[in-house]
């Protein structure tokens, strides 16, 4: 197959958005829009970085791919509506193999009633995908990193350090406890897309997803925000078979693991019961974990035996840490 056949193969013969005026077909797509605030963002996925042939099958890798940009738009309050898809591709990789991505792709895109309006085709030495995501915020209420305050809650949806735990398996098989649980949250991760666009009545609440640790994502929040922020450690939330884990790996991975794709928010304190409302209308998990200060842009970790502040330690790249 070549590029142009390829290309015919993953258009999509009708379109959900009414917005589009074109899509796949010309030198770029045009959507018109004029009642809300556009938000766009772009995230990469390369084969031997994000992902091994041992860790995901081409379906996955459609999926997650495309899950970590809806979830860039849940972390702004905006409701997905576009997808770019730029797709480098080693002569090895069969045409099965390809269509079982795209099917990756669909399957959340259908989900979402998101349209595939353009991209790239490349060939190349490594599998890499590079997805541009358009989305919708109504006006003013895309929800920045820079928002919170002295005296805001800290929360965090669902449980952490899943994802590196299915990684973990996928990695060195054997005998573990609920094992397609962790596969599904590494390989098939869950944007909280809904819960966060419940919070659109809250006038400010600060949002960042997990894609690299809450250590990380704490931190964005902290110098976006020129604050502080105090984590409580006994209140990160895990999964219920957490505990069939090494002590240092159920102590690391909810801090530093990343790609959990859980949000990661700071509410004023008098809109809390709001979000836990919100949480309760999209069956979400949410949890406080600790609290915004004063201070010097500093993440800490508070235990039992006091407070220390949180190395910026997660998934950096060109500077791996081991967990
Ligand atoms: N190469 C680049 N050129 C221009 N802007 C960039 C580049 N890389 C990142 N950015 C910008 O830097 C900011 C932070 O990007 P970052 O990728 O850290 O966020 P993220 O997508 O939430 O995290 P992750 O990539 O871990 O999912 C964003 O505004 C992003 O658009
Ligand atoms: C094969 C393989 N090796 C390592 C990892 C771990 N990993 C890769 S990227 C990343 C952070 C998010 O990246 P980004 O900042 O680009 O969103 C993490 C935790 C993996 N998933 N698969
Ligand atoms: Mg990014
Ligand atoms: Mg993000
Ligand atoms: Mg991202």
């Amino acid at each position: 197959m070549d590029e142009f056949s390829f290309i015919n193969s993953i258009k999509q013969s009708t379109y959900k958005q009414s917005t589009l005026l074109k899509g796949v077909g010309d030198d770029a797509a045009v959507f018109r829009q004029s009642s809300k605030d556009i938000v766009t963002a772009v995230d990469t996925f390369v084969e031997g970085i994000h992902f091994s042939r041992k860790t995901m099958d081409p379906f996955h890798i459609g999926n997650r791919a495309l899950a970590a940009n809806i979830s860039d738009m849940a972390a702004m309050g905006a409701s997905p509506v576009f997808y770019l898809v730029s797709i480098v591709i080693p002569s090895h990789w069969t045409e099965d193999e390809l269509s079982q991505i795209y099917r990756g792709m669909q399957s959340l895109a259908k989900q979402y009633k998101i349209d595939l309006i353009g991209g790239d085709t490349v060939s190349g030495n490594e599998l890499t995908i590079s997805i541009t995501v358009i989305g919708y915020a109504a006006c003013g209420k895309a929800r920045y990193r820079s928002t919170a305050v002295e005296g805001d809650i800290v929360f965090v949806t669902g449980t952490l350090g899943d994802s590196i735990a299915g990684y973990h398996i996928l990695m060195n098989p054997g005998q573990f406890i609920n094992k397609n649980y962790y596969y599904r949250r590494h390989q098939m991760p869950d944007p909280r897309v809904a819960f966060a666009l419940e919070l659109e009545d809250l006038q400010r609440v600060a949002l960042n997803d997990i894609s690299d640790g809450i250590a990380n994502e704490a931190a964005e929040i902290a110098e976006a925000s020129g604050v502080s922020i105090t984590i409580n450690y006994q209140q990160i939330p895990t999964s219920d078979s957490f505990s069939q884990f090494t002590v240092n790996q159920q102590r690391n991975w909810p801090l530093f693991g990343g790609e959990d794709f859980e949000l990661l928010g700071a509410v004023p304190k008098r809109d809390w019961p709001l979000v836990q409302q919100a949480a309760q209308r999209t069956q979400t998990m949410v949890t406080e974990i600790g609290y915004v200060d004063i201070g010097k842009e500093l993440v800490y970790l508070q235990e039992e035996n006091g407070r220390k502040p949180l190395n910026k330690k997660g998934y950096t790249h060109f500077k791996q840490v081991k967990l």
